[in-house]
């Protein structure tokens, strides 16, 4: 794994965003496996603003999103295919028909889990993968305990993970309790991978994902077997860190 230590945030996403800039200007027609949350938002917020100012373009660029929350419309303020808008889809070139989310009210939800690992296999696998991590060490929402094996399925949130995203929603029971995620397995098979984790409260987690062994109670800790996973952590996220900075 490469580490890359940076300042605060805005460098973080400064490094992010040249990193998917660099791979869409050198590859044109990469897939780019895509996160949401808190973590993102300014890393996307960069992409607009370079697409603004030195026209990057995204015409033959595929987007894949790493998760959806069952049972919130496409147009819900808190579904990831609002996220995804607001935040990156309405602000660049990217054709609408090529950025892919799971859908979270399809009428039979194993099936659509089965026709999102079969739309990754055939755009040929993720280009570059982002990701954040939860501060259990989820990635995507496979939560503690998912195989390592898991291919696209239906998760049941975990009570912490629906408490850290309640700042999102008006209240706990607005949070839904089931999400499709990509599964660890299908991760893995990325091509490259940038984790991405920021501020105080990723510390013990970041921590953990550097001393303990690979392990299914800590999701991330997979990404060690990952050939080409870069790791792009704050001064606030490595604060427990032991290993000298760079
Ligand atoms: O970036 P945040 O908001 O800290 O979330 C970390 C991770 O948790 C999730 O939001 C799921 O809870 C992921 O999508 C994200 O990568």
């Amino acid at each position: 794994m490469q580490f890359i230590q940076v300042k605060d945030y805005q460098q973080l996403c400064e490094v992010a965003s040249q990193k998917i800039i660099q791979i869409v200007k050198k590859s044109p027609n990469s897939t780019l496996g895509l996160a949401t949350g808190g973590t993102p938002e300014g890393i996307y917020r960069l992409l607009c603003k370079d697409h603004q100012q030195h026209g990057t373009s995204y015409q033959l660029v595929q987007t894949v999103n790493l998760d959806e929350y069952v049972g919130l419309a496409k147009d819900h303020p808190n579904s990831y295919h609002y996220y995804m808008q607001q935040h990156l889809f309405s602000k660049i070139d990217l054709p609408e028909h090529q950025a892919h989310i799971p859908n979270g009210l399809a009428d039979d939800l194993e099936q659509e889990c089965e026709r999102y690992e079969q739309l990754i296999e055939r755009l040929d696998g993720v280009d570059l993968q982002i990701l954040g991590i939860g501060q259990n060490g989820h990635i995507g929402f496979n939560e503690p305990g998912t195989s390592f094996s898991s291919r696209t399925h239906i998760v049941k949130l975990a009570e912490s993970t629906r408490l850290a995203n309640q700042r999102f929603f008006h209240s706990i029971d607005e949070v839904p309790r089931y999400a499709i995620t990509m599964g660890i397995g299908t991760i893995m098979k990325s091509k490259s991978i940038l984790l991405l984790v920021n501020g105080v409260k990723k510390a013990t987690v970041l921590r953990r994902l550097f001393e303990e062994e690979v392990h299914n109670q800590l999701p991330a800790s997979i990404l060690k077997h990952h050939p080409h996973v870069t790791i792009v952590a704050d001064e606030e996220a490595a604060s427990q860190l032991k290993i000298p900075s760079n």
